[in-house]
């Protein structure tokens, strides 16, 4: 069955769905061919029958000019409904376009926006639209223009909350990674997955929308006579409410059924089309198809002179940090998350970055991935290297284009890593066709390529799948097809196993790593889990409150770790310590520190077993210091200290 027909039989077999969708029909009908169905001249006076009652020559009567009533109303649906579907039209191209811009700029631009829409949302609608018209003049299309633009501060409002929670969405940050522009991560990821809500607020506010136009005919402002109008109508009957309550009955009745009819159908369609309800959503990228028209301009590879410059410049290192700071924005001012740290990520080889919650390894991570959140953390020193660009001196679209070439990041969640409202083959075809033009059978070739590569069964069936349709492994192997899709030289996973049962942990950190190994990229993993670093990667850096405490071979860090940290870090891990046995494993006292309230000194000191207070370590931070073929930030790296058990 054609989508389309398959979501009206699912509107009307819902009640509430079916009376709107019937009253909306209704009213359409009323709309489009009310001229043509008025049984009298609408305009036609007849001072003979004036304010006559019902009859069955005049079913609704006749007004104060002894013109039919029952014609007027059948005409002056055009110009009501048409009010409404105008004003909510005017509302959604204004205002939607604002809020995902305000979602997506932030900074000045959405303080100043949002303080404007505080100041026009104080006012009543009503009283807003009135100076609007008052100024503008009477007429039709003013009170268009009149309740259209009162409605658009709430249409910024929720197109700007409901932008930044879905910009927040993995796979949304995953389309961000692979360097697609702005408008196609807001046409193809971000409105179709508000569509359910834009149109529920189309809904409520046309019923807002063609009440507010109505009280401005009602008070002569809109619709001039003789042209019928359900408000105007309705402010005519004004004087004759009492003797001849019927000419208000009628046209009042009417406005009525037309905002509780808008108003039931775009429940029900909200239910159809909220991406997040369990049934499956049909018909979803029309926002998508309509915004993405315009693709993102093809931008030029690395040349054959860049690619020399990179292999002479770094060597093998597909990223390099040298004393990299990172700061977050917040009320108390820059506080910083990671502090001077140094690294190296090579081309073949594993970094994993180690530490507890808080320490800094997914800021870190995301600065690498060139995917710190806007207007709320920055680069605020040191130098970062991605090939062989150093990535403060780019510009926006430069760093776009870097991030599309040479990274690939892998979140944690796989689950929220894909768009739900999007195949696979769709998702796949997006991360593979950013940045280039390619013909849909090669895009479809790469995409089976891809999936094959990851070890997806009968990729070619699984391409129109959706991701629900994926278990949770699945989901993250297509979300690591999707990182690999343009063949990066920097592959970058936070946590990317965290959300799975350990079985599946295995395969994805064993393909993670045949991948990494096969195409020669550089890896960065972030994890808690130091029993993964032994077994997948090559280099360890340890990080503790922001700095880097011990980083070198994983081998060495592991037979011979020097910090007391790292020493905490491999008894508190199982697999680590030595000896096994079921003795209960030893903890780690105390907290570690709030950002932007170090102690001085050394961050470890007031939780070290070895430092014992000495005055070095409270004073002095330590630097990292070659020890063996391990770096440690330790004043006393060779001595040992007694753990305490938990
Ligand atoms: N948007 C933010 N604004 C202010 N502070 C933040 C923000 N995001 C993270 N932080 C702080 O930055 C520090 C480092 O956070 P980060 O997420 O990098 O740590 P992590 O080691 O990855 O932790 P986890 O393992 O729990 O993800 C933490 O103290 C955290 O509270």
């Amino acid at each position: 069955m054609h989508p389309r027909l398959a979501t009206l039989r699912r509107i009307a077999r819902a009640p509430k769905g079916l009376i709107g969708l019937l009253l909306v029909g209704f009213m359409m009908i009323l709309a489009l061919f009310g001229a043509w169905l008025a049984p009298q001249d609408p305009y036609a006076q007849n001072f003979m029958a004036t304010l006559q009652p019902p009859s069955a020559e005049h079913w609704f009567g006749t007004d104060q000019l002894g013109r039919d009533v029952f014609s007027r109303i059948l005409l002056g649906a055009r110009t009501s409904i048409g009010i409404g579907v105008g004003g909510v039209a005017v509302a959604f191209v204004i205002g939607v376009p604002l809020g995902l811009a305000a979602a997506y700029l932030r900074g000045t631009f959405d303080s100043l926006l949002m303080r404007g829409v505080d100041i026009l949302l104080s006012f009543p609608d009503i009283v807003f639209a009135l100076a609007i018209v008052a100024i503008m003049g009477p007429s039709t299309l003013n009170v268009i223009l009149a309740v259209g633009i009162v409605s658009v501060p709430v249409f910024i409002r929720t197109t700007r909350a409901v932008a930044m929670s879905t910009l927040a969405e993995p796979f949304v940050e995953g389309s961000v990674s692979l360097g697609c522009s702005p408008l196609r991560v807001m046409g193809r990821h971000v409105l179709p997955n508000m569509g359910g809500i834009l149109v529920t607020l189309c809904s409520l506010l046309f019923a807002s929308t063609l009440l507010n136009a109505s009280g401005l005919s009602f008070l002569g402002l809109g619709t001039q006579p003789p042209e019928p109008e359900w408000g105007t109508m309705l402010g005519e009957s004004r004087s004759y409410i009492r003797t001849h309550p019927y000419m208000a009955t009628f046209p009042g009745l009417f406005l009525a059924l037309s905002a509780l009819g808008f108003n039931l159908l775009g429940e029900e369609l909200r239910n159809i089309y909220d991406p997040t309800s369990a049934r499956r959503r049909r018909g979803q990228g029309l926002l998508a198809r309509l915004l993405n028209g315009g693709r993102a301009l093809p931008v030029p590879r690395e040349t054959a002179a860049q690619a020399r410059a990179r292999a002479e410049t770094v060597g093998d290192a597909a990223a390099i940090g040298r004393d990299l700071e990172i700061s977050y924005l917040t009320d108390k001012g820059p506080l910083p998350a990671v502090r001077g740290v140094d690294f190296a990520l090579r081309r073949g080889r594993t970094l994993a970055v180690v530490g507890e919650s808080g320490s800094g390894k997914s800021t870190l991570l995301r600065a690498v991935a060139t995917l710190l959140p806007r207007g709320q953390a920055l680069v605020s020193g040191g130098s970062l290297r991605i090939g062989t660009e150093e990535v403060s001196a780019l510009s926006g679209a430069q760093v776009q284009a870097l991030r599309r070439q040479h990274i690939g990041v892998v979140f944690q969640d796989a689950a929220s890593a894909l768009n739900p409202v999007m195949t696979v083959g769709a998702q796949l075809a997006e991360a593979i066709t950013s940045g280039r033009r390619m013909s849909p059978a090669e895009v479809r070739d790469r995409s089976i390529a891809l999936l094959k590569a990851v070890q997806i069964a009968d990729p070619e069936s699984r391409l129109d799948a959706w991701p629900h349709q994926f278990s949770g492994g699945m989901k993250q192997r297509i979300v690591i097809a999707i990182a690999l899709a343009q063949e990066p030289e920097l592959l970058l996973a936070d946590e990317p196993t965290s959300a799975l049962d350990v079985t599946i942990q295995q395969q994805i950190l064993t393909l993670l790593r045949q991948m990494q190994k096969e195409r020669d990229m550089a890896m960065m993993l972030v994890t808690h889990d130091l029993g993964l670093v032994a077994r997948y990667a090559d280099d360890v850096a340890v990080i503790y409150a922001g700095r880097i405490v011990e980083t070198g071979p994983v081998e060495e860090v592991f037979r011979r770790p020097r910090h007391p940290y790292t020493r905490a870090l491999a008894a508190s891990t199982p697999k680590l310590r030595h000896g096994g046995g079921t003795r209960m494993l030893p903890a780690i006292d105390g907290e570690p520190p709030m950002l932007g309230q170090l102690p001085p000194g050394c961050a470890f000191a007031p939780r070290c077993a070895r430092s014992g207070g000495r005055a070095v370590c409270t004073t002095r931070a330590p630097e990292l210091t070659r020890c063996g073929k391990a770096d440690v930030a330790c004043h006393f790296p060779d001595e040992t200290e007694s753990l305490h058990a938990a």
